[in-house]
């Protein structure tokens, strides 16, 4: 009895963990002595203490047998934002999402904790030290934020502290680290092409990059402090590294830590909006004869090119968030991880 007792407190689910950050939080939950219940549409890794269960978090039997005397679920599954595909993000982040929330409830889960993203604010323009309180973008820049913004919704106003059910958001940023399939692959092929010769404006935009192992702490912490007389109760907390870098000294450091060019050449920021409208919009006429897949989306070109960092008062106030690596170090270590991705590998 006393055993399992033990191992339902300690029992988790991570829907989503065979992606990027899953995998990083799985392997820290262990570390931390949880037994974990890993759902995700594909496997991609093996771990003692992990049982994996595959299938579409969009199927509420299959997420019900991983859901099966797991008191604390983290949700961070979603299709990758290049997909573009509005009918995917649609059937999986809001559908999906309140699939997950019913199977939860159904199978008495307590504490379901999302991934949501600090760009369900983001319209494209400078956002300075922004706060958790900004209102939702009323234009979000594409389908993925639009319906990152219906799932964070979805999941904070399921928070019943009467039915024992409780739910915070973790809204994290530009998030990298080793094994990111991501940033730095797309960064280094687009080097690789001879395409990151340019800066996107004057270059002086600061933007929030964040380590994998921050997140993974944003959302340890956040699974802790969530209790039904703690203000995380039904809100989305910023998780960053608490240091704002320029968007191109950033993508600088990590090209010339892999042996490529840093960019030199200014153009200014509205023509190259303008020409990414104009692709992505010709790559939508063109969508029923060819797929095109263009490296310079409206919503690449806008992070590129405006401020856009937060604050983590909300998550040093209420749950005494503090990243554990600083971006210097954490820049090192990515670096360090892709042998592959260095120049002439
Ligand atoms: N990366 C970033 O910079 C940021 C990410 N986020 C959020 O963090 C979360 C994790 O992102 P990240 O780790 O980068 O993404 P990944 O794509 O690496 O991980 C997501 C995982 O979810 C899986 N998945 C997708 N659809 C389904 C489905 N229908 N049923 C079950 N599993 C599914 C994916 O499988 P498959 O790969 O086969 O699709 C993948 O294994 C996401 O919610 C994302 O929105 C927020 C802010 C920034
Ligand atoms: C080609 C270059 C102009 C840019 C190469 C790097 C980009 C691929 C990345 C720079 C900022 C990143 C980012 C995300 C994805 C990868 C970048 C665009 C997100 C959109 C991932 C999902 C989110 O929730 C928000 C992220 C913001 C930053």
């Amino acid at each position: 009895m006393a055993t399992r007792i033990r191992s339902s407190s300690k029992r988790c689910a991570v829907v989503g963990g065979s992606g990027f950050l899953g995998r990083h939080l799985v392997e820290k939950l262990v570390e931390k002595g949880y037994s974990v219940s890993v759902f995700d549409i594909r496997q991609s890794y093996e771990l003692p203490g992990v049982t994996f269960h595959q299938g579409d978090l969009c199927n509420k039997q299959d997420l019900l047998v991983a859901l099966r005397d797991v008191s604390l679920v983290f949700h961070c599954a979603s299709p990758a934002p290049s997909s573009d595909d509005q009918a995917l993000f649609q059937r999986v982040n809001v559908e999906g999402t309140r699939t997950v929330i019913q199977a939860c409830q159904e199978a008495g889960v307590q504490k379901l904790v999302l991934t949501s993203s600090a760009s369900v604010v983001f319209e494209g323009t400078d956002i300075k030290n922004g706060e958790e309180d900004l209102p939702y973008a009323k234009k979000p820049i594409d389908y993925y934020t639009q319906t990152k913004i219906q799932q964070e919704k979805l999941v904070l106003q399921a928070c019943n502290k009467e039915k024992g059910f409780l739910t915070v958001a973790i809204r994290p940023h530009g998030i990298f680290g080793p094994r990111d399939p991501q940033l730095v692959p797309i960064l280094v092929d687009t080097a690789r092409r001879g395409k990151m010769k340019f800066i996107i404006g004057d270059g002086s935009n600061l933007v929030d990059f964040t380590f994998v192992e921050n997140v993974v702490h944003g959302h340890v912490l956040a699974a802790e402090y969530l209790k039904p007389d703690s203000p995380l109760c039904g809100k989305a907390y910023h998780i960053t590294n608490d240091e704002p870098i320029r968007f191109w000294d950033f993508m600088s450091r990590v090209l010339v830590g892999l042996g490529y060019d840093a960019p030199r050449y200014h153009l200014p920021y509205s023509l190259v909006y303008g020409l990414a409208l104009l692709l992505w919009l010709l790559t939508l006429l063109l969508r029923p004869l060819i797929t095109i897949k263009p490296t310079f989306t409206p919503m690449r070109v806008a992070l590129a090119g405006t401020h856009h960092y937060y604050s983590c008062a909300r998550a040093k106030h209420d749950m005494g968030y503090k990243p554990l690596v600083s971006l210097h170090e954490a820049i090192a270590q990515t670096v360090a991880s892709y042998p592959d991705l260095r120049r002439g590998a």
